[in-house]
């Protein structure tokens, strides 16, 4: 920014769309003397026309707001890297905030500015601060403004999403989803029963062992019916056969993994799928770890189960 660049030293981007803008070869053309007729002369002669001070004009509306405007330009490499969030990209990014574009006049939305360089706009939002929005729009109504390149919205959109996709995944790892399903201890049947005959309150659901001891108590279905499932496979009392639980309760379930039945369901076909690393319907996250939808968890059976009563 202070110094002149050597061309042959650093590849020169193609301003060819600048060059056919009158205005901007106008401004550049004269810049020099534009600044100091806007910046010096104009406040100058404002204040010391209207209120007679030329020297306070001087000073404060020009000198001192020249000093400011010059601060606040370089807060754009200060407070745009250190307030706000980053919506389209975190890679080295800066960030978005509205504080930053009060007092950089418009330059607060500089994410969406390293990511989407080729577009012409500040920010994007209607209620995002960005002066150069009515800058434009007078142009516009002059017939000044042409060749004011947007960058697709698909795509834009496709950074924010992946972004909001990153925050899920962020979030998701500070839960507890229980021990996956592949670290779980392989247990017989015969031990399971034989378990839950010796205290432990274990149920079987789609091939999952439970300990529900500690919820017993607090069951919303009453102690009866959930100590009536202990030792046995309630899969399809769970899924609808007594009650149809709600996504909530898997997900309770699923914190209360011990083991997976040896020959469980469909817990074996997942495991082997995923050792011969087939596409499986398990999903993970850009952490790693699996994505537990509303309705996919491992215990939800979403066929309804024949049982003998239906018969
Ligand atoms: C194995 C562990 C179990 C857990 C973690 C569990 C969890 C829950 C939860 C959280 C609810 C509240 C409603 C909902 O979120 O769906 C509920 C309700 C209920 N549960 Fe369970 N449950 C379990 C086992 C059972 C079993 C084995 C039965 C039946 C034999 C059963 C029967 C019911 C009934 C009838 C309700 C409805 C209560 C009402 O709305 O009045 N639950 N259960």
């Amino acid at each position: 920014m202070v110094m002149k660049q050597n061309p042959r030293r650093i590849g020169r981007t193609d301003i060819s769309d600048l060059n056919e803008d009158p205005v901007v070869v106008w401004q550049h053309r004269n810049y020099l003397k534009s600044v100091i007729v806007m910046a010096l002369v104009v406040p100058t002669l404002a204040c010391g026309l209207l209120w007679g001070d030329f020297l306070g004009g001087f000073i404060y509306g020009g000198i001192l707001r020249i000093f400011f405007i010059q601060q606040a330009t370089f807060c754009v490499n200060s407070l745009a890297h250190w307030l706000g969030d980053q919506p389209f990209d975190d890679r080295n990014s800066p960030r978005d905030h509205v504080i930053t574009a009060f007092v950089t006049l418009g330059e607060g939305y500089h994410n969406f500015h390293h990511e989407f360089p080729s577009d012409f706009r500040n920010a994007i939002e209607w209620w995002q601060y960005d002066p150069t929005k009515w800058a434009i729009w007078t142009w516009k109504q002059m017939g000044l403004a042409y060749n004011l390149k947007t960058f697709p919205q698909n795509e834009i959109e496709k950074g924010r999403l992946q972004q909001l996709q990153k925050k899920l995944d962020q979030k998701r790892t500070t839960l507890d989803w229980g021990i996956p399903l592949e670290n779980l201890p392989v247990i017989s049947w015969e031990d399971f029963v034989a378990e839950s005959k010796n205290g432990k309150a274990w149920v079987a659901i789609a091939g999952v062992i439970h300990d529900v001891g500690k919820f017993i108590a607090d069951h919303p279905g009453g102690k009866a019916l959930i100590s009536a499932a202990v030792g046995k496979d309630a899969t399809a009392i769970f899924n609808g056969g007594v009650y149809d639980h709600s996504n909530a309760a898997h997900n309770l379930l699923s914190t209360m993994r011990v083991g997976v039945l040896r020959g469980g369901c469909e817990v074996e076909i997942w495991k082997r799928a995923q050792s011969e690393n087939k596409d499986v319907a398990a999903i993970n996250d850009s952490t790693g770890q699996r994505i537990v939808r509303a309705g996919t968890q491992a215990t939800r059976v979403t066929q309804p189960v024949a049982s003998a009563d239906a018969a």
